[in-house]
């Protein structure tokens, strides 16, 4: 588990991150979101014991990261900027790789080969943007690591490769049971492969929660009220309505079945619950909060 309490991060005087705190539960995927300079690669430098906290602690498995070499062995990170020897090919990349990381499986990478199906003998510096993407990701699931950062990880994937690499990340959080932090800009993306998202901004975490509380909490319903009942009633707890000819389509704050157990009342000629989108979910949460929530995360 990754734990951060309180961490705070100050260059020259600016405070990229301000008392930031959030649980990455083990074997979870859990998408970081927000906007540019919010401060997500400064809490994953941290993640990695690249930066030492001002104040605050960050851990893994109740360990200090920092200035940890044993538990770095288990944590790899693939940076927005990914780093190569300027003049290695893939293979050496590899045997770096198989230097630093004791749980390296040379079998996990030949198998992988198949899959990014590259000429290791090619120098990285050679490759494509997206293609240096690939070998990172090839190199760091052949690591095997128990916690695994991604920084924007599929900027510059193609559509064909991102499906490939997410079912591969997939794959081991199933298998092995490997944590996933990854951070983005935009939640659309992270819709279908993470079950907790934390949402940054100007260093501060403004709510985090898992897919499951989000989805319980609140529900989307279409709903045809009898000939007559024009406006919506005033007890549903009710966080946005819309309505086209007459259908209504509301979002309440609570679950699919007491939802529509209190509409029964009102003896509704139709009430179809449809998901919520992440998206939805999170501008309905943090809708009371005095910024612009589809900004941060849109
Ligand atoms: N080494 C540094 N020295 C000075 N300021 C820094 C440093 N690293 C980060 N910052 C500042 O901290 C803030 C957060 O930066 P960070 O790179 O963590 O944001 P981010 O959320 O990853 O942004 P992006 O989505 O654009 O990559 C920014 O204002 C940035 O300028």
């Amino acid at each position: 588990m990754i734990r951060v309490n309180n961490l705070t991060k100050t260059f020259d005087g600016f405070t990229a991150l301000d008392n930031a705190t959030l649980t990455v539960p083990q074997g979870s995927v859990y998408g970081l979101v927000g906007p540019n300079g919010a401060g997500k690669s400064t809490l994953l430098r941290h993640l990695c014991g690249v930066y030492s906290p001002d104040k605050g602690v960050v851990s893994i498995d109740n360990q200090p990261i920092w200035e940890n070499e044993t538990l770095k062995q288990r944590v790899v990170t693939i940076p927005d900027d990914w780093h190569y020897f300027l003049q290695a090919n893939i293979r050496d990349m590899m045997k770096f790789y198989r230097g630093m990381y004791p749980g390296f499986s040379m079998e996990r990478y030949e198998k992988l080969k198949e899959v990014f199906q590259m000429d290791e003998k090619r120098a990285i510096r050679r490759l494509s943007k997206g293609m240096q993407k690939q070998v990172a990701f090839w190199l760091s699931l052949s690591a095997c690591p128990d916690y695994l950062l991604l920084d924007e990880p599929v900027d510059g994937l193609d559509p064909v490769m991102r499906r490939q690499v997410w079912s591969l990340l997939l794959g081991d959080v199933a298998e092995r049971g490997t944590t996933v932090l990854v951070s983005s800009h935009n939640l659309r993306e992270l819709e279908d492969v993470c079950d907790h998202v934390g949402i940054l901004d100007h260093g501060k975490v403004l709510l985090e929660r898992s897919l499951a509380q989000l989805q319980d909490n609140m529900v989307k319903l279409q709903v045809v009220f009898p000939d007559g009942m024009t406006v919506v009633p005033a007890d549903l707890d009710i966080v946005h309505a819309t309505k086209i000819g007459r259908m209504h389509t509301l979002i309440m704050r609570t679950d699919a079945k007491t939802a529509t157990e209190r509409l029964a009342p009102y003896q509704p000629l139709l009430v179809d619950a449809i998901p919520l989108t992440l998206e939805e979910i999170f501008v309905y949460e943090l809708g009371g909060a005095d910024y612009a929530v589809k900004d941060i995360i849109l």
